[in-house]
């Protein structure tokens, strides 16, 4: 069972935040269940050291009465012994149970997080679009962090103290119901005041949680934008944002910790009163003569465990209120539904694919139409250019074929087959984006063209290579395929990354190729490389390429011109060149203008 089903039933309740007993319950089960034989240890553990915890109080009290009824020294000292034993064995049960609860607790938290990560990598792009990357860092990573303690330490401890105090009462009221009572009465008030600053505890780390999940967003931006930013003189302005959002994590911060601070002097408070109670009756008995002044000392160990385990209760009730805020703000993330979803998959047919938009509109939101009824058919292994202003809805009509949004009405086929019946798996390794901006990765080259797998070999890589007429750029290369790139471009210029994206679509071998040509002035040399790597690349396979230069539409068969979201015409290149009423003649003769002027 996965993260989806644990939070199905967050879905159904009344209030989208608060976490029920069950689905903490759940929760446990889905990622304590797998490791079940390592929890049971675990909990044998811990039964071990409370039960040594529980026994050490009775020998004390033994050795006492022994010690006022018969001084002998040998029954003396195998009761301190005894003591000894009982005392060390305790610790080092009580060490390895920490042990196997961290353990359990990483292992539950690897993979929360592997499903968190998984869920966030399917989810569409209108969801990344509205949270940063460091906002779902701090939730993926920072939150799941949290749960690691609540998944180790609040089992152990809580249900530890829980049992641990149980035992106590029972004890104690053996030996006298009044205090057994008394302690008893503390315990549910105690109990009372920390569910109540539980619930509103978790709103306040909500709080501060978002604040910090707000800075790291901007962080990623601001490191993400680091050229933009400095160039632009920006960096002042950037600081005063930063200043801001800093403040309102510290903000936020404070008030958990005060509020933290408020809820421990309360637990204090109530322990001082429960000591001072338990003084006064204790020593009253043992006056009336009514218990031994071993048993004393009992009553007095076992209160004093008592209220310890009482506050470390409290003092793991923060950690719950921490994870329960985490586990809302999961949650949030797993509640939200990509909207493209697999279909039940289809049968695509081999070689290049067919490509038909009919009758397509599409918005990104409910008030602005990006793309109006637009309709055309591309043949297998016809390459289309699109041309069109900034905004016309060039890179939208792309993004609709590879999913990362479905048309609003009307529908994209592939190869005979609408692309919302076939499984988003399947659909994407058919097609091969080379984007404007290639997103490089820390790593070789070798890493970067192969996304880390390892299953490609080195001599497929160059052979890729060498068939792309890439052979001159790479030999240029310091080690090959070797050779450390970073996230940030690592030296490479944008027609270079957009070499490398051409390495990882032929590997790919996709039956669609979509292509959105760098808008960056290219080198000569870069340029020329980057053509012939491209035309390779287009041989044989149905192509969209966004062109920004019409020296790049020269070789096309068809013309696509667009204009805020309708197609302005399209047709054959050769019949929009003859047209002189067309939009694409028009440029051309721009064009021409432009070369006789230079
Ligand atoms: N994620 C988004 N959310 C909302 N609106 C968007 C989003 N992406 C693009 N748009 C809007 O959709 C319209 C078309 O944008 P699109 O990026 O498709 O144009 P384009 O022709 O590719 O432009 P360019 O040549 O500058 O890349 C624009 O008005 C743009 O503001």
């Amino acid at each position: 069972m996965k993260l989806s089903h644990v939070f199905q039933s967050l879905k159904a309740r009344h209030s989208p935040t608060r976490v029920t007993l069950q689905q903490y319950g759940t929760l446990f089960a889905t990622y304590l269940g797998p490791q079940w034989l390592r929890a049971c240890v675990m909990a044998l553990l811990l039964i071990g050291s409370i039960v040594l915890e529980l026994l050490g109080p009775q020998i004390i009290r033994t050795f006492i009465d022994t010690l006022q009824s018969d001084s002998r020294m040998q029954a003396l000292s195998i009761i301190a012994l005894l003591y000894l034993g009982v005392a060390l064995s305790s610790r080092l049960v009580a060490a390895f149970a920490t042990y196997f609860s961290e353990d359990v607790g990483w292992n539950a938290t690897n993979q929360l997080r592997a499903d968190l990560t998984r869920h966030c990598l399917n989810l569409d792009r209108s969801f990344h679009a509205a949270h940063t990357p460091g906002e779902l860092l701090e939730r993926v990573d920072s939150n799941v962090e949290t749960l690691v303690t609540f998944f180790s330490q609040f089992v152990i401890r809580i249900l530890g103290s829980g049992i641990l105090m149980l035992g106590i009462l029972v004890l104690i009221a053996r030996e006298n119901v009044w205090f057994g009572a008394i302690l008893g009465v503390y315990l549910i008030l105690s109990n009372i005041i920390f569910v109540y600053v539980q619930r509103r505890a978790t709103s306040i780390y909500t709080l501060h949680w978002q604040a910090e999940a707000e800075l790291s967003g901007f962080w990623g931006e601001l490191f993400h934008g680091l050229e933009d930013v400095t160039s632009s003189g920006a960096a002042h302005y950037m600081m005063r944002r930063y200043f801001h959002l800093q403040r309102r994590e510290n903000t936020t911060e404070i008030k958990s910790i005060v509020f933290w601070a408020g809820f421990e002097c309360t637990g204090l408070i109530l322990d001082v009163i429960s000591m001072l109670i338990v003084l006064i009756l204790s020593a009253s008995l043992f006056v009336q003569g009514m218990i031994s002044l071993g048993t004393l000392v009992l009553l007095l160990t076992y209160t004093a465990q008592l209220l310890a385990h009482a506050f470390d209760i409290a003092e793991q009730l923060g950690t719950l209120q921490q994870a329960s805020a985490s586990i809302e703000r999961i949650n949030e993330i797993y509640q939200t539904q990509s909207g493209v979803q697999d279909g039940p998959g289809v049968t695509f047919p081999t070689g290049a694919l067919a490509l038909t938009f009919q009758n397509v509109s599409f918005s990104y939101e409910a008030a602005q139409t990006v793309l109006h009824t637009i309709s055309f058919q591309l043949a297998a292994g016809e390459v289309v250019g699109l041309i069109g202003r900034t905004g016309s809805g060039k890179t939208t009509l792309m993004r609709l074929l590879t999913r990362f949004y479905d048309p609003t009405s009307g529908s994209v086929c592939l190869g005979g087959q609408d692309l919302r019946q076939a499984r988003l798996d399947d659909l994407r390794a058919r097609i091969g984006l080379v984007t404007q901006e290639v997103q490089l990765f820390q790593g070789t080259l070798r890493d970067n063209v192969t996304f880390f797998a390892d299953t490609i070999p080195d001599q497929r890589i160059l052979e890729a290579i060498e068939q792309l007429g890439m052979s001159t750029w790479y030999e240029r290369l310091p080690q090959g395929l070797d050779t450390e790139l970073s996230s940030d471009g690592g030296g490479l210029s944008a027609g270079e990354a957009q070499l490398l994206a051409c390495i990882r679509v032929f590997l790919q071998q996709p039956q669609l190729l979509l292509l959105d040509e760098a808008t960056s002035r290219l080198d000569p040399a870069t340029e020329k490389i980057l053509t012939q790597a491209t035309r390779r690349l287009m041989a044989g396979r149905t192509t969209l390429v966004i062109a920004h230069r019409l020296s790049t539409v020269e070789s096309v068969d068809h013309i696509m011109v667009l204009e805020d979201g309708r197609v302005l015409e399209c047709n054959t290149r050769a019949a929009l060149a003859c047209d002189p009423t067309s939009h694409y003649n028009h440029l051309l003769r721009m064009m021409n203008a432009e070369d006789m002027l230079a």
